[in-house]
Parts: C-alpha cells; sequence; structure tokens
C-alpha cells in the first residue's frame, strides 16, 4: 500500500491515460495512439496537474496584467498574486520571506546568476571553487567558465565507487583558498543523497559559500534551506508540478542585498537618470523586465498540491518505487546501476543493459509506452568517469506505480531478448 493515494492523483494528471506509438509530428492524442503511456521521465520534467493547468488558465482569462507598473485594478491583482508566489515558495523551502527567493527561468539560470553577479566579480586567481564529480552541467560548465574568466582554480570532490562523496577528499580540497562550494544536493544520475548540511559546515569553517542545486530534491522531498544553512538554494517549477519557465534562486537576503544586479532594465531600479541607475528593493533587483508572472502564479499552485499530498509522503512513496525497480532490474546480472543501494538515493534510478546502447535500449522500451531518458543527462564528466558513453535512466514521481515499472522490467527484458 502506498502512503498516498496513487488513485486519486492520477485522475488529476489526464496526460497519464494518453496512448502512443501514432505520429509524432502531429502533437497531442492521434486515432493511431494505441500504447499506454508509462511515464517514468520525471527527472527531465514531471507532469502538470489540473490544478496547476487551471491556476494558469484563470490568470489569463480573468486578471492577466503587468505587474508594479499599473495602479489599475488588474495590475494591482496581478502583483498581489506574483508577490505572493513569492511568499509561497518562501515558505515551502524554510526562507525567511519573499526577499530571498528571486523567481529566474529555471535551475540553469539561477546558477549563472550568482556565477555572474557574485562570481565574476569576487573571485580572481587566488582563489578556488569546489565542485563535484557528479554535477550537472548548469553548474559544472557555469562555474567551469567562470573559473577561466578569473582565475580561480575549480576543483572537483571524488565520487567513490558506490557514487557516494569522498568525504576526505572534500575536506582536502576545501581550504581558505576556497570562495564557493557548488554541490548538487541529489544526484540526477546516481541519485545519490548528498550530506549538503555537513558540506556547508566544512564551506563555512573555510569562510566560503555553499550553492545548492536543489533541481532533484526540492519536488520530491521535503527542503528546509536554513537547517542546510545554504547561503544559495535552486530549482525549477517544471519538476515540482509546475510549468517550465519559472526557476527559483534561494539566496541569504545580506548576501543578496550586497550583490550586484545580473540583469538591468525596467522592474529592478528605482530611480534611473542619463548617468546613474539605482535598484529596486530584493528580491525585485534581481528580476528585470516583465517577469514571469503566469509561471509564478502556477507554481505557487503546484507548491499547494505538492504541500496538500505532503512531502514526507511524496519522499517515502519515491523510496518504494525507486527500491522496488532496482531490486527488479538487478534481478538480472546484465544489468549494471549507478549509484547507492536502492533503499540509500533518490527517486531515480540509471542503469544500463550489457550489450545494448542505451539510446536503442530506451528506443525499445519507447515501443511499449515507457517514457525513460537516455544519454548522459547533462552529466557527461561523470559519464567519464564511469567509463560509460550513456546510460538510461528512470526516474519515479508522485503518479507512479509499481505495475509501471513491471512494464519497465518487461520492456528491458524483450530488448535482452533482442539484443541476446
Ligand atoms: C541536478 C540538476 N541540476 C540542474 C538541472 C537543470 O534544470 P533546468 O530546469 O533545465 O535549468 C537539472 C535538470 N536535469 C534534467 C535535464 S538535463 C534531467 O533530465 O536530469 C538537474 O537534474
Amino acid at each position: 500500500s502506498y502512503p498516498i493515494d496513487v488513485d486519486a492523483i492520477r485522475e488529476d494528471f489526464p496526460i497519464l491515460q494518453r496512448k502512443i506509438g501514432g505520429d509524432v509530428t502531429v502533437p497531442g492524442p492521434s486515432e493511431d495512439d494505441d500504447t499506454p503511456l508509462v511515464y517514468l521521465d520525471n527527472g527531465a520534467t514531471s507532469q502538470t496537474p489540473d490544478q496547476v493547468v487551471d491556476a494558469i488558465a484563470d490568470y489569463y482569462r480573468t486578471y492577466n496584467s503587468n505587474v508594479h507598473r499599473g495602479i489599475h485594478h488588474l495590475s494591482q491583482e496581478a502583483s498581489v498574486a506574483y508577490e505572493n508566489a513569492h511568499d509561497r515558495v518562501a515558505e515551502f523551502i524554510g526562507a525567511n520571506g519573499r526577499e530571498e527567493v528571486v523567481f529566474t527561468k529555471n535551475t540553469t539560470e539561477s546558477e549563472n546568476l550568482v556565477a555572474y553577479a557574485w562570481g565574476l566579480n569576487e573571485l580572481g586567481p587566488e582563489d578556488s571553487v569546489v565542485l563535484t564529480q557528479m554535477e550537472h552541467h548548469a553548474s559544472l560548465v557555469t562555474w567551469q567558465q567562470i573559473g577561466k574568466k578569473t582565475g580561480a582554480d575549480v576543483r572537483f570532490i571524488r565520487v567513490d565507487e558506490e557514487g557516494r562523496l569522498d568525504m576526505d577528499h572534500a575536506r582536502e580540497l576545501v581550504d581558505d583558498s576556497t570562495k564557493m562550494v557548488s554541490v548538487v544536493h541529489v544526484s540526477n544520475t546516481l541519485g545519490t543523497v548528498n550530506p549538503v548540511s555537513e558540506l556547508a559546515d566544512l564551506a563555512h569553517d573555510h569562510g566560503a559559500y555553499i550553492f545548492v542545486d536543489g533541481a532533484q530534491s526540492v519536488p520530491n522531498r521535503p527542503v528546509d534551506v536554513q537547517d542546510i544553512d545554504a547561503d544559495f538554494f535552486a530549482f525549477s517549477g517544471h519538476k515540482m508540478c509546475g510549468p517550465t519557465g519559472i526557476g527559483v534562486l534561494y539566496g541569504k537576503e545580506e548576501i543578496l542585498e550586497e550583490m550586484e544586479p545580473y540583469l538591468y532594465g525596467g522592474e529592478m531600479i528605482r530611480r534611473v537618470s542619463y548617468d546613474d541607475a539605482s535598484w529596486e528593493d530584493l528580491p525585485w533587483k534581481f528580476e528585470a523586465g516583465t517577469p514571469v508572472i503566469a509561471q509564478g502564479i502556477a507554481l505557487h499552485a503546484a507548491i499547494d498540491y505538492l504541500d496538500d499530498i505532503g512531502m514526507e509522503k511524496i519522499q517515502r512513496h519515491e523510496e518504494q518505487l525507486v527500491e522496488y525497480a532496482y531490486d527488479e532490474l538487478t534481478a538480472f546480472d546484465d544489468v549494471e546501476i549507478y549509484g547507492p543501494p536502492g533503499d540509500d538515493r533518490g527517486g531515480l534510478v540509471a542503469f544500463n543493459l550489457d550489450g545494448v546502447h542505451a539510446h536503442d535500449l530506451s528506443s525499445i522500451v519507447n515501443d511499449y509506452g515507457v517514457a525513460i531518458r537516455a544519454g548522459d543527462h547533462c552529466t557527461q564528466p561523470l559519464h567519464d568517469t564511469l567509463g560509460v558513453a550513456a546510460s538510461a535512466r528512470a526516474s519515479f514521481y508522485l503518479y507512479n506505480t509499481h505495475e509501471e515499472i513491471d512494464v519497465l522490467v518487461d520492456a528491458v527484458d524483450e530488448a535482452r531478448q533482442l539484443f541476446g
């Protein structure tokens, strides 16, 4: 039995009733779709419940307006809703308030905002930035390129054979030259849940900031940024039942206060002359131009939806599924799963089937209606470290079931027979 009512939840996601297999050049259901969809690619993006779709439609239908500019009625309604969305996000992640919550386009932009608005101004050749070998390109490439521009040394904490961080190596790499530690909370490839509080303490012991990439944690488990003591924390709305086009950068108020803006323009200014300009209060200083209004309102609805079910229960549900998937897939000795054991990881498994390239495997399971990801999952250096060109990945969420994992396992077996 599940800790959540999966059947009732699935009713909120009409897309989960879809059949696939027809003409992909025509979006949406077509009469020659004949295979029930099994959606197991939630690490890439989650599906969107009616409650969130309705919130977007309601906004555009009844109070669409630009924010913080007009004083007319609609603009005030939209502005209040947009500002309340910041308050709701702050409450959800344990931030002090809207001043610590910047809306961006996605996790990637949140990483770039800090790398450019802080990193470019504060880092130099005598400094270091410490990442991990399992970082997503959103942080890895960003800090790598900032290192090239500033001369800062970019270091990578080793991953051990079980896909866990080598904390002895972390303590070796983080030293008094370190100004930033940037670490993924839950790896989108290994499923490893990193000891981010311990890494925050290590960073702070050396006077460094810590940036936690929460793209695969905030959607799937309770997160409290003050418990972690993160200086920066980022995640995306589209992985947590929200729309694409919105990400969140959490930052401690005193740090954001000191930081220069990243993008200039309207909204983010207080006073402009031909010679200079002054900036708006937080978080608006970092939200230049017309912001992600509909997306912010929809993210508010997504958080209400998830909170109503309960993040602890969602985490427990995913833990049940991932342990089952791990056990069922590794029942065969020709399947290798990367990362820690099934009872100690986030809700995803990246794996390979001997003799079958991940792309071929994902294509075959797709014939059975199963949507999984294949490739490097934006962690190419990690795949190089693992010694594999690519992997297949199944990632679970609150609406998935054991029966769907059985369809995946059977489809993998079809591939085994085909290529065996
Ligand atoms: C750990 C981690 N960090 C950052 C990102 C980037 O999120 P964006 O919303 O695309 O900016 C992602 C998104 N990972 C997707 C797309 S590569 C996956 O299939 O795993 C992530 O998993």
